[in-house]
């Protein structure tokens, strides 16, 4: 069959709710949201076996917006469908692939990784997996409390096996962590196995759909073989054999580091969205009092705060194929045993996630300012987005933690520098630093982008001092980290802010070339905007480390608001780009028809206390208190 999968999709009835899922329990909300899963992985499946065939392109992506309004939470399945799968496809050797992989397969499973107890700290995991050489099994066990897996997505009642990371013991030596496939539950009737309990964590701020659980085992056997084998083996006499790297277990984690930054992007194009389409709708006051009252939109201040939405919306979408297309070639790489680029890839993806994540959770709740009261209503969708974006802040990698580990990886460099060793290119500015090769400041994109350099530079160069300092008082090196963590974390989010600056420049300015001029001109003014948006913001850093004078401060001020001009006529036509179905933006404000107080009304009528005329609680609690002495 032949199928346009948006057609195709929006066409399911059982997929799209009558009653707002808000007013379900969690219960309900739960049942609601994984008949619709099975219902969406029943046409992943039949897409991937060929069963339907599709008309449009990008379908995989599809289906992945398009979920969105479907759950209006979160898809069940999808640490299923983006983590549990993509590990067996990433750390399985090929015939435990063969044998996994089966489009057809019983196994729902999920990531299972953190516990009680440890989460960013994972070398702390206290689940273990002892090989057992007698019967050619690993004894999977929780030891205490705080062993127990909590968080993992799914496993509460939906999955049936998982992917266990685990301290491996073979003979009584532990190996540290490796990952294992378990089955949890029996697949004919979801009883869990023997050795099992599991269950679900309960309410949270966001994800109610996802089932989140926790995990304990009681010496459960699995075969050895269920050992992810790719890089690392245990044989069947025990023997140990070493992956080439000892990160490489930590592939699945960088990998959805990567992939979050493009995911961060649209969840920011859909609040940009919702908040500039209403912003053009909802009239308040007059700008002189002569006139009638003005667009929202009209005001500077609101254009401050919803254009560097649609920006930054575009830099985490340019950013996140950039490094998209940087871990397909390191991963080409590992794969012909070249690790080099491994712990580059690595410092990125972590600073790159925090602050993605970060921006993305801070202008999604200005854009939902930015609509006043009915920003509030959960009708809005803005609540719901927040609450999914600013989880991504926490979940895989903490973001403090994220910023630390691109700090070392800055002061290693920095080291270098100081020690006056050969730098690479991408670091020559450390150099420069070192030498006080301080450019005249120009104020333009590329002006900006080299004073940001010296941001990292003098910011890198104060923490690694602090370090150097703690260290000559005596302190260990982990307790000299320790105390420098906060100049640590600060040179981190500076080196992503200018890598941020410094990609999306480059990207915009080489697809100008291709696209048309008038085209070219609006994507231009954008970055410029983003550029020129993060130097007034770090204007205090400027002027501590780089050339910049109060006059050209003043100068970016001006040329800021001149770009909020010019973009003003572009701005609805900007966001309606980001080309949203009104079933995915699931907005009473921001709809493409721009009937926003119809829709909020249509909205309120289906609130089950507006069912009764009068609440049955009037005659209950009510009337008793309030007619009581009126009797
Ligand atoms: C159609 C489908 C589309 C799918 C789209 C998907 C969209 C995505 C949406 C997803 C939405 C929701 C999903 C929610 C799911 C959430 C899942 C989880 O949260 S899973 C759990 C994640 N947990 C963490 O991230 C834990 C964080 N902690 C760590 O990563 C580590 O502990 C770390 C890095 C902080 C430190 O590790 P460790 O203590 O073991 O390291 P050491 O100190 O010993 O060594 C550090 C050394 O190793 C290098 N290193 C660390 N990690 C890596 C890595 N991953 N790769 C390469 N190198 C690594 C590090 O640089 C150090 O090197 P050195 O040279 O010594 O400096
Ligand atoms: C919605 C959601 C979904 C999730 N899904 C999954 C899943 O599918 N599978 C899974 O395994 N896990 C999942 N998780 C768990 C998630 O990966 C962890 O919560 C996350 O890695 C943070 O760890 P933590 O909770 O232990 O925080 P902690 O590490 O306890 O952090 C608490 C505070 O301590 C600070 N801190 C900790 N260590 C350091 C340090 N070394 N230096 C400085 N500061 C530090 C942090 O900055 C933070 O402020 C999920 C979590 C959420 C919220």
């Amino acid at each position: 069959m032949m199928i346009h999968t948006n057609n195709y999709i929006l066409n399911i009835k059982e997929l799209w709710d009558d009653v707002p899922e808000e007013y379900l329990s969690h219960k309900e909300r739960y049942e609601n949201a994984i008949k619709k899963a099975f219902i969406v992985l029943k046409v992943l499946r039949q897409l991937h076996t060929g069963n339907i065939q599709i008309t449009d392109h990008r379908t995989p992506t599809n289906v992945y917006s398009i979920q969105d309004g479907i759950f209006r939470n979160v898809n069940p399945l999808l640490i299923h469908i983006g983590l549990f799968w993509s590990t067996i496809a990433a750390q399985a050797s090929t015939e435990q692939q063969a044998e996994w992989l089966q489009p057809d397969s019983s196994m729902i499973g999920t990531y299972v990784q953190t516990e009680l107890g440890h989460g960013s700290f994972i070398r702390g995991i206290e689940t273990t997996a002892t090989y057992d050489s007698t019967t050619d099994e690993f004894i999977l066990h929780t030891p205490r409390l705080s062993a127990y897996k909590w968080w993992p997505g799914g496993l509460g009642n939906t999955a049936n096996a998982c992917l266990v990371m685990a301290q491996l013991y073979i003979n009584g030596t532990c190996h540290g962590l490796h990952i294992f496939l378990a089955q949890i539950r029996d697949f004919d009737t979801h009883k869990p196995l023997p050795g099992i309990k599991v269950g679900e964590i309960g309410p949270k701020m966001g994800f109610n759909t996802a089932d989140n659980g926790f995990l304990g085992f009681d010496n459960h056997r699995i075969p050895r073989t269920n050992m992810l084998m790719k890089n690392v083996q245990v044989l069947r006499d025990g023997t140990y054999v070493k992956p080439k790297h000892d990160k490489l277990t930590y592939g699945s984690m960088l990998l959805t580091r990567v992939t979050l930054i493009s995911d961060l992007a649209y969840q920011l194009s859909k609040a940009a969205t919702i908040a500039v389409r209403y912003s053009a709708v909802r009239r308040q006051s007059p700008i002189k009092s002569n006139e009638p009252e003005r667009q929202i939109l009209d005001f500077v201040s609101q254009q401050h705060k919803l254009f560097i939405t649609i920006a930054s919306s575009h830099v985490y979408r340019v950013v996140g194929l950039w490094m998209w297309n940087s871990h397909k070639r390191v991963t080409a790489d590992i794969h012909e045993g070249n690790m080099g680029q491994l712990p580059e890839l690595h410092a990125l993806a972590c600073c790159l996630k925090a602050i993605s994540s970060r921006d993305a959770s801070a202008l999604v709740e200005q854009c939902r300012l930015a609509c006043g009261g009915h920003g509030y209503m959960m009708a809005s969708n803005l609540p719901q987005i927040y609450a999914y974006t600013t989880a991504a802040v926490t979940y895989e990698g903490e973001y403090t933690v994220l910023l630390l580990q691109t700090a070392r990886y800055l002061v290693k460099f920095w080291r270098l520098a100081a020690e006056h060793k050969p730098l690479p290119q991408n670091f020559a500015y450390f150099e420069d630093y070192i030498k006080k090769n301080f450019e005249q400041w120009r104020n333009s994109p590329e002006g900006i982008i080299e004073g940001f350099k010296a941001i990292v530079a003098g910011k890198t160069k104060a923490a690694y001092d602090t370090l150097q300092c703690n260290l000559r008082n005596g302190r260990e090196f982990e307790e000299a980290w320790n105390m420098a963590s906060v100049q640590l974390t600060n040179a981190s989010e500076a080196y992503a802010r200018s890598l941020l600056c410094e990609v999306f420049w480059k990207e915009t300015v080489q697809l100008s070339t291709k696209v048309s001029k008038s085209l070219a001109i609006v994507l231009e003014q954008l970055a410029e905007l983003y550029l020129m948006y993060w130097a007034l913001e770090k204007h205090g850093d400027l002027l501590l480390y780089s050339t910049i004078s109060r006059n050209d401060i003043e100068a970016l001020q001006s040329r800021y608001e001149e770009l909020l001009a010019l973009i003003r006529p572009n701005a609805v036509g900007l966001v309606d780009a980001f080309d949203i179905r009104d079933e995915v933006l699931c907005s009473t404000l921001g709809a493409y028809d721009g009937r926003v107080y119809e829709r909020m009304m249509e909205e309120a009528s289906k609130s089950p206390l507006n069912e009764d005329v009068v609440n049955e609680s009037f005659h209950k609690y009510i009337r008793p208190v309030t007619m009581k002495n009126k009797l």
